[in-house]
């Protein structure tokens, strides 16, 4: 367990942690000459079982709230420190608050310095604190008097011993989820290099283990590590730990940044957000309000925009979309306090629902749908809300196993999901309800009839095609699968680069196929300016009309390409002439930064055609979509894209 102090300055905070612990947490120079705290402070006690409690010593100062945050950040017990004298003052207010907004619901009350005050006045404090605690969440907290700078205080040990029967008796946190650690400090140590420390929010930690310092990115090895400020070959969600690690330089990391699982996090500057405001700050927010944000360990300023009215009032809730200037990292669910622009007071807290934010449409209904299915999953309702909303296509995999916390072997796919394999990535596969899958293979084959329905003469589309008619946006990676299955259960045939219903399959009778025999080598020897369909036909003795029907059919099945109304090229002499382009584009602008082409007077001189030839051959790649048009220069297009079918099955014919 982790206490973590809160409460106004000079209330005794850190002469409490003494005397619970023996250890002074005012380590600096600084805070010893001043008598106040400025950083965090750190002390570790053994328990009877042999476990170790660890205490967080926090500044009171209302200018230091802000490290405050990031020491409340990672507790689970709250201790709130009221000196007897004082009463209850700003900073005891902001620290309950701001422990409320955490979800610190687990706490004690100490009421210090009451070795300054008399027995009626200890009875009013009490009864203060009372009716300050009584609307939180720590409302039946108990209250603790003392006076912690006197050795063998009783009501010190009193509270040393509720602390450690709290500690003992607190459940250990599930620790199944992927692996993060909200750093709180970090340093060199002489001779072991960069050590990071803070506490794990989930997950555990092994020596010899490769994570990710992110926002970064950076990966990073974990060559020691300490639990609790013991040596230890392991750390687990609840635990503080400090890790050394090797590859990266103290310089690059600071408070804020996460160690964590490669692939837990991804950063954004974009987070939307349920963001709740208190009624007594009086603060109103409206689109591009400034604010301070404290999530995790990190504190940096963000814009507002508003995702549901134009402004949120004091007092009141909703949806927000919090832009950074630098990226951060979080998942759906952790919880972050923010302060007004002057950074001297908070005024509301709340918690993330899409960490990855988009910058547009994100007022759209598709949005709030899906910050819908985010809040149902952290309500309870597991990952079937996600994958509900997540149409047409499903998600990755990786982005499930990021906003549910949890790796691939812990992930339990609800009833009806199912896991899609794709070439692209490996590992990283589509999850989907079977129904959304089944709608995706129906709609691809709704797409083919369709296509045959329209070019009756065409054998096929290829898939790239299809798929901008189908469905767009959907991923390629993803598409390609749908497409294999169908082929795989012979609901679509593929011949050469065009796919085609079963039903529309072309075939060749024995005569025909003599034909072809003879006519596939010719127009192979004819290179880049075969014969026209007439000479063709005079050459082979075979009647126009009948010559036309062939090569029809040799065209639906990808052998050749109809470049005009009767001229027919061989499949691989329109390969060599694509690639013509392809090298000529690149020649052209090596560097590729911008769209590469090839003009028409190049292509002609580079072919030996004639100008209108070549015009021609030009024209055909800008009508399949493997160049476009402007002005004199044919740019290529995406080549990632198969235009021609030809990466999906190359020996095909
Ligand atoms: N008489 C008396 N003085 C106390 C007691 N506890 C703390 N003090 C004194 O109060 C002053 C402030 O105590 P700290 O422990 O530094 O207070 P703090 O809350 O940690 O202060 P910050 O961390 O700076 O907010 C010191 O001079 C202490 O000696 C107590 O129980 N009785």
């Amino acid at each position: 367990m982790i206490v973590g102090t809160a409460g106004h300055i000079d209330h005794g905070k850190t002469t409490l942690i003494k005397a619970l612990t023996g250890v002074n947490t005012d380590r600096l120079k600084e805070e010893q000459a001043r008598g106040i705290s400025i950083e965090l402070g750190y002390a570790y006690t053994p328990l009877a079982n042999g476990e170790v409690l660890g205490f967080i010593d926090v500044p009171g100062h209302e200018r230091l709230v802000h490290t405050m945050v990031a020491g409340a950040s990672g507790i689970d017990f709250a201790l709130l420190v009221i000196a007897a004298d004082d009463g209850v003052m700003p900073q005891t207010r902001e620290h309950l608050e701001i422990l409320q907004w955490l979800g610190i619901g687990t706490g004690a009350v100490a009421l210090t310095k009451t070795d300054r005050v008399d027995a009626a006045r200890i009875a009013e404090v009490t009864r203060e604190i009372r009716q300050l605690l009584a609307s939180t969440g720590l409302a039946d907290a108990p209250i603790f008097a003392v006076a912690a700078h006197h050795a063998q205080d009783a009501g010190t040990a009193t509270l040393r011993q509720h602390l450690h029967e709290a500690a003992q008796r607190m459940p250990p946190r599930r620790d199944d989820g992927l692996f993060r650690l909200a750093i709180d400090r970090v340093f060199t140590l002489a001779g072991h290099g960069t050590v990071v420390t803070g506490t794990v929010f989930s997950g555990q930690v092994q020596v010899g283990d490769h994570l990710a310092l992110m926002p970064a990115g950076d990966t990073v090895r974990v060559r020691s590590l300490h639990v609790q400020n013991r040596p230890a070959a392991s750390g687990h969600a609840g635990q503080r730990c400090a890790l050394n690690l090797s590859g990266i330089d103290k310089d690059a990391v600071k408070r804020g940044d996460w160690v964590a699982a490669p692939s837990a996090m991804t950063a954004s500057t974009r987070i939307d957000v349920e963001l709740q405001l208190s009624a007594q700050a009086g603060v109103t927010l409206r689109n591009r309000s400034p604010l301070h944000v404290h999530l995790g360990t990190l504190h940096q300023v963000a814009q507002v925009a508003l995702l549901e009215e134009n402004a949120l009032a004091a007092g009141g809730r909703g949806r927000v979309q919090l832009i950074f200037e630098f990226p951060v990292c979080a998942i759906p669910g952790d919880r972050f306090i923010v302060r007004n622009a002057q950074a001297n007071m908070t005024i509301g807290g709340g918690h993330v629902l899409d960490p990855l934010a988009p910058a547009r449409k994100r007022r759209a209904p598709e949005r709030q749908a899906w910050l819908d299915a985010l809040q149902q999953m952290l309500d309870g309702a597991g990952i079937s809300a996600l994958l509900q909303a997540a149409s047409p296509g499903g998600m990755r995999l990786s982005m499930l196993m990021q906003l549910s916390g949890l790796p691939s072997t812990t992930l339990q796919l609800p009833e009806g999901a199912q896991s899609i394999a794709t070439n692209s990535q490996e590992q990283d596969n589509f999850v989907m309800l079977a129904a959304q899958w089944q709608s995706l293979k129906t709609l691809a084959v709704a797409a083919l009839a369709d296509f045959h329905a329209r070019f009756p003469d065409e054998q096929g589309v290829d898939a790239a095609r299809l798929r901008r008619m189908a469905l767009p946006a959907l991923d390629n990676a993803l598409w390609q699968a749908v497409i294999g299955s169908l082929i795989g259960d012979a609901t679509i045939q593929r011949s050469g680069p065009w796919l085609h219903l079963p039903q529309h399959a072309v075939s060749l009778s024995d005569g025909e196929q003599a034909q072809a025999q003879q006519l596939l080598p010719a127009l192979a020897a004819a290179g880049f300016d075969p014969p026209w369909l007439r000479a063709l036909a005079q050459a082979h003795k075979i009647p126009e009309e009948q010559l036309r029907q062939l090569l029809r059919k040799l065209l639906r099945q990808g052998l050749v390409y109809q470049i005009e109304r009767d001229l027919f090229y061989h499949r691989d002499r329109v390969r060599e002439l694509a690639a013509l382009v392809a090298s000529l584009a690149a020649e052209q602008n090596p560097g590729q930064d911008a769209a590469a082409g090839v003009s028409a007077a190049r292509w002609r001189d580079a072919t030996g055609l004639g100008r209108k030839r070549a015009i021609q051959i030009l024209e055909f790649f800008d009508r399949v979509g493997y160049t476009r048009r402007v002005r004199d220069t044919h740019l290529l297009r995406d080549s990632e894209v198969d235009w021609f079918g030809w990466q999906e099955n190359p020996d095909s014919g």
